[in-house]
């Protein structure tokens, strides 16, 4: 029998952290945080998405804005909108939030955010800063699977991490990341050869591929921790991971469940990320 690692509860420990350390900001220098979260259209998820990070903002002390737009908006306006964000002191991070309407080019509007106020991290300046380990924002859902690694105290150094997936947003910060802890990293992807049996070498293995239950207990070493990064539906239309949770789970040492485990981390890492804007802005890192 597998842990089960409780996403909600280190979403909320993160959470906690951040509120403590935005009033000591608040109470010593004056300083809140401030996020201004844009939608474009009307996709429902999106709009939970964005509901939730504005109750996240309100939990943890920060300034929050919403400019919704409508689904024709023009690439023009959205630039226009994101430069006067960038030019705004009480806004320390913008967020966009994705996917958007197909007119738009998305590489085009993120790369219009400034660096210093990308929280989601997803700008080459902040990649890049990845890479050579001298970073500001991390991504949100490889730092909030760091953080779950932590959380359940799985050994990573000197250990075999097998990352399923090389999306530029999880796969590959996701292996820089565990790479930063000494972890041995191998990533696999669509041409990947025999992959249950490379996957049956990891310590820690992280799935985001984006296949409903893609990932069964063949693919899994006894007493691996297990870290579902997908969100998918299955053929009931219930919400499911890249992971075989009911194969796996006997198998593994510990997992994540979706939901519930690395989804909620999501947006607490935001927080964490805004929080870290407002000092770098502020000259206080
Ligand atoms: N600009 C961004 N756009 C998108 C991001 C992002 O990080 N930045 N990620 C996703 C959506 N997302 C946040 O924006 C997000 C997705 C899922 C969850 C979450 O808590 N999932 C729950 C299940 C929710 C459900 O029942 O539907 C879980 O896994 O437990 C939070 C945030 C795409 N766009
Ligand atoms: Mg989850």
């Amino acid at each position: 029998m597998a842990t089960i690692i409780d996403g909600k509860a280190v979403s909320a420990s993160v959470k906690e952290r951040v509120a403590q350390e935005t009033a000591a900001l608040k109470e010593q220098k004056g300083i809140t945080p401030g996020l201004a979260v844009v939608i474009v259209g009307d996709d429902p998820a999106s709009r939970v998405y964005v509901n939730n990070k504005k109750k996240a903002c309100a939990a943890v002390g920060f300034y929050s804005e919403e400019h919704a737009l409508p689904a024709d908006t023009t690439l023009e306006h959205l630039l226009g909108l994101i430069d006067g964000l960038n030019k705004r002191e009480d806004i320390h991070g913008i967020l966009v939030q994705l996917p958007l309407p197909k007119h738009l080019d998305e590489q085009a509007v993120i790369h219009a955010i400034s660096p210093l106020k990308d929280v989601d991290a997803f700008l080459p300046e902040n990649v890049g800063r990845i890479m050579i380990g001298d970073f500001h924002f991390l991504p949100c859902t490889p730092a909030g699977v760091m953080e779950l690694l932590d959380a359940a105290h799985v050994d990573i150094d000197g250990k075999r991490a097998v990352v399923i997936g090389r999306s530029n947003i999880v796969g590959k910060p996701q292996a820089m990341l565990l790479m930063h802890k000494n972890a041995t990293v191998t990533i696999c992807h669509s041409h990947t050869k025999d992959l249950p049996a490379v996957c049956r070498e990891a310590d820690i293995l992280v799935a985001a591929i984006g296949k409903a239950k893609f990932v069964t207990a063949d693919f899994v070493k006894p007493g691996a921790a297990v870290i579902d990064v997908g969100m998918n539906r299955d053929e009931n239309g219930k919400l499911c991971g890249d992971v075989d949770f009911a194969s796996v789970e006997p198998v593994a040492g510990c997992i994540t469940p979706v939901p519930g485990g690395v989804g909620p981390m999501t947006i607490a890492m935001l927080m964490k990320n805004t929080l870290m804007a407002a000092k770098l802005q502020n000259g206080l890192c």
